[in-house]
């Protein structure tokens, strides 16, 4: 309320978005270079990053700004490690002041026509394109002795869960409880850590998602209004300035963070009580609506795995 003077101010800052060339990392790298920060993205497609940074130069503020786009990819440590490196060398080798980790897929199923290799994407989509950039970073931080800012994107998928995000939802789960362990352990190096619980997000990502995503799963998903990347890289921002750990972007989003919060720092204890005490309630009721949904459509589920020939080989995996 009264801490105006102390927020956070990306001008002047190196801010380091993985995902950066579309969705959610393009609107905050955007949001970014307009309030005068060197912003560094990093994605695998060439093409993509190139137009990113066509339209980040359109905001540029200044003429030293530094934008700069880099090709990785973020599913091993190694990469990982070397994509941030790059990204040091205009500035000196010095680590970024803070790493905003927007790369992310989710490829929606049922559970049971999933394999192995979908199940390991899942991690490597929704937890390990974040964790080795957190990892590459924290020590790097550490190394250099310099303060900076992890900023993981999870999901209300990572509060809870429903039908067919088998393969994502835990990878969220997963980022919640690397935040969580980080925010206590970088408090020994003044490293600030931060997480945000997006609803639907209308990106790429999610036009894609949307190709596999099983109808009940659609179905369920339209109780949320969902939100464009613009707003949503803004609300990130206002939740990072005002040093909130966990940072929601919506009604539902805040319902969930308050009554699913376990041991996290308040944000503003009054209305998080009123929000828990409304999610109480709230979403039991939802739940209850939401698994008669589920039942509902056993039938429909039926014939769809029988035209998908899935019943008769019990002990084969689908590949
Ligand atoms: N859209 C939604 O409804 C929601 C999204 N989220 C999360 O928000 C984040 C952003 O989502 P969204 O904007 O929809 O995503 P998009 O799919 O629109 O963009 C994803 C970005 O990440 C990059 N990327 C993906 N995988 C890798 C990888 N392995 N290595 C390097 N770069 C990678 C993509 O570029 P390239 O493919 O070229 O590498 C692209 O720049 C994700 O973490 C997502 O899980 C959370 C809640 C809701
Ligand atoms: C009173 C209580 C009301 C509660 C209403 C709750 C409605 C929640 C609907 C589920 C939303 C799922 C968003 C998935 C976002 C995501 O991560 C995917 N798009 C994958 O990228």
């Amino acid at each position: 309320m009264f801490s105006n003077s102390k927020k956070w101010d990306p001008r002047g800052k190196h801010c380091y978005v993985t995902g950066g060339s579309t969705g959610l990392g393009l609107s905050l790298a955007i949001l970014l270079t307009k309030k005068g920060a060197d912003v560094s993205i990093v994605a695998r497609n060439e093409e993509r990053l190139q137009r990113a940074v066509e339209l980040m130069e359109k905001e540029r503020q200044n003429p030293n700004q530094i934008l700069r786009s880099y090709s990785f990819s973020l599913n091993d440590a190694t990469s990982s490690a070397l994509a941030l490196e790059a990204a040091c060398q205009p500035h000196g080798g010095r680590c970024p002041d803070a790493v905003f980790m927007c790369a992310g897929a989710s490829t929606p199923g049922f559970f049971v026509e999933q394999d192995e290799r979908s199940m390991r994407d899942g991690m490597d989509n929704g937890y390990w394109v974040q964790a080795w950039t957190a990892h590459a970073a924290a020590k790097r931080m550490v190394k250099s002795r310099s303060r900076g800012k992890l900023v993981f994107i999870s999901s209300v998928l990572g509060y809870m869960s429903i039908v067919g995000y088998s393969t994502y939802s835990p990878a969220k789960h997963a980022l919640r409880g690397l935040a969580e362990t980080l925010r206590s352990e970088l408090l020994l190096y003044d490293i600030g850590v931060h997480i945000l619980f997006p609803g639907t997000i209308f990106s790429p990502g999610y036009a894609k998602e949307n190709e596999t995503k099983p109808k009940i799963t659609l179905k369920i998903e339209e109780d949320d209004s969902g939100l464009q990347p613009e707003q949503v890289a803004e609300r990130l921002l206002d939740g990072v300035q005002k040093g909130h750990f966990h940072i929601a972007v919506d009604l539902i989003g805040n319902l969930m963070r308050s009554s699913t919060r376990g041991a996290t720092p308040h944000n503003n204890v009054l209305l998080d009580i009123v929000y828990g005490i409304i999610g109480w309630i709230g979403l039991a009721d939802w739940r209850r609506g939401v698994d008669k949904t589920v039942v509902n459509h056993r039938k429909e589920h039926e014939a769809y795995l029988s035209a998908q020939k899935f019943f008769g080989e019990p002990q084969q995996t689908s590949e």
